[in-house]
């Protein structure tokens, strides 16, 4: 996507052909730098400090984590270590996983020599790989949006999305914003109701720049106020993304999901999860098997921002006394989801819709 005009991708290789370049998210909505991973654990901190975020990228990030790794050590216990680094970084988005699957596969069979090269190639790959499925997400779900403005009569299609699944949590496109993106560049009118997201703000800061960025209209909105706009008839359709869904349609994602899909059911209201195939944990038939991350108590007692004077400040927001306890994603009984949006059409969130597309 565009940032002031000029093309993006979250990740892309370095220009000395043997770094990755990622946007910092850690820095925006108020600052746009970008950074060089020359080494694997580079490339691990930049995942844990969420520096990247979004399960497809935490993938992609992965990908050439184990790259930058095979510069250092490309023998198959560096291969292992790579791996090993890598996967205790976050737990919850299996995309993780599915990458550094990947990269052993591709890897394992070649010759010592001829690992750096090949690792490089298909880390690459699988961001090519990763930006067409969510175009397609979105041509998939574009679909979903243009019959609520058929119902509606041209009016404004008012969306709900939860944390930030668009093009800053993929390589591009992004997931549940892809669908917007598409319908808002063929001409549909679209609105977008914007989470904030506590803790870590990522709708605030991250979503609500992306849809600024490429015109799309949008409201941010404290978390707990999409139910009061679904009894309002204010909202249309939810779409959301996903960090891990399992093979029977459970979704796990960001802290308050359950809640959206709840209101959304009480409501009649729509809730659709927008997904790759990366996303997928085939292993697991129960969302309640999912590893919940457990992130850093302060990021619920601070809240970080931009003063008037331009300076970005951390500040605490409770008393020092106080305990928090962070939860950085729950789970989404498949019985909440209307259906799943993905590179391969849209789907009921079952076994069998899943299967339906990818057996
Ligand atoms: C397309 S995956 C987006 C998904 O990832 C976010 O979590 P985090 O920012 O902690 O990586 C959130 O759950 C989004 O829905």
């Amino acid at each position: 996507m565009n940032i002031d005009g000029k093309p993006y991708r979250t990740i892309w290789l370095g220009s000395d052909g043997v770094s990755a370049e990622i946007i910092d998210q850690t820095k925006l909505p108020f600052a746009l730098e970008i950074v060089t991973l020359r080494t694997l654990e580079e490339a691990a901190h930049a995942i844990s400090s969420m520096q990247v975020r979004g399960a497809p990228l935490i993938g992609a990030t992965a990908a050439y984590g184990v790259a930058l790794a095979m510069r250092e050590d490309a023998s198959d216990a560096g291969l292992a270590r790579a791996c090993d680094v890598l996967a205790a970084t976050r737990p919850t988005a299996v995309n993780l996983r599915w990458a550094l699957d990947e990269m052993v596969a591709h890897l394992q069979p070649l010759p010592a020599d001829a690992r750096v090269a090949g690792a490089f190639a298909r880390a690459a790959e699988i961001c090519d790989q990763d930006v067409e499925a969510c175009r397609k997400i979105g041509e998939h779900g574009m679909g979903l949006i243009e019959a609520h403005a058929e119902r509606k009569k041209g009016e404004t299609v008012n969306i709900l999305t939860h944390c930030n699944a668009g093009w800053l949590a993929t390589v591009d496109w992004g997931t549940a914003l892809a669908p917007i993106y598409k319908a808002f560049d063929k001409g549909i009118s679209v609105h977008v109701w914007v989470d904030e997201t506590r803790p870590r703000n990522q709708g605030a800061s991250l979503t609500a720049f992306e849809l600024g960025a490429h015109g799309v209209p949008h409201t941010i909105v404290a978390d707990n106020t999409g139910g009061h706009l679904m009894q309002a008839g204010l909202v249309d359709l939810c779409i959301v993304g996903t960090d891990r869904t399992t093979a029977n349609g459970d979704v796990a994602n960001k802290i308050g999901t359950y809640l959206k899909a709840l209101a959304a059911k009480d409501n009649g209201v729509q809730f659709f999860v927008a997904l790759p195939h990366s996303t997928i944990d085939w292993t697991l038939d129960d969302g309640r098997e999912i590893p919940i991350e457990q992130r850093d108590a302060s990021e619920v007692t601070h809240m970080t921002g931009q003063l008037p004077d331009g300076k970005v400040e951390t500040v605490a927001i409770a008393p020092p006394a106080s305990r928090a306890a962070n939860y950085a994603f729950d789970v989404t009984p498949a019985r909440l989801v209307t259906g799943f949006i993905t590179e391969r059409g849209v789907t009921p969130a079952s076994r069998e819709g899943l299967s339906l597309l990818y057996s």
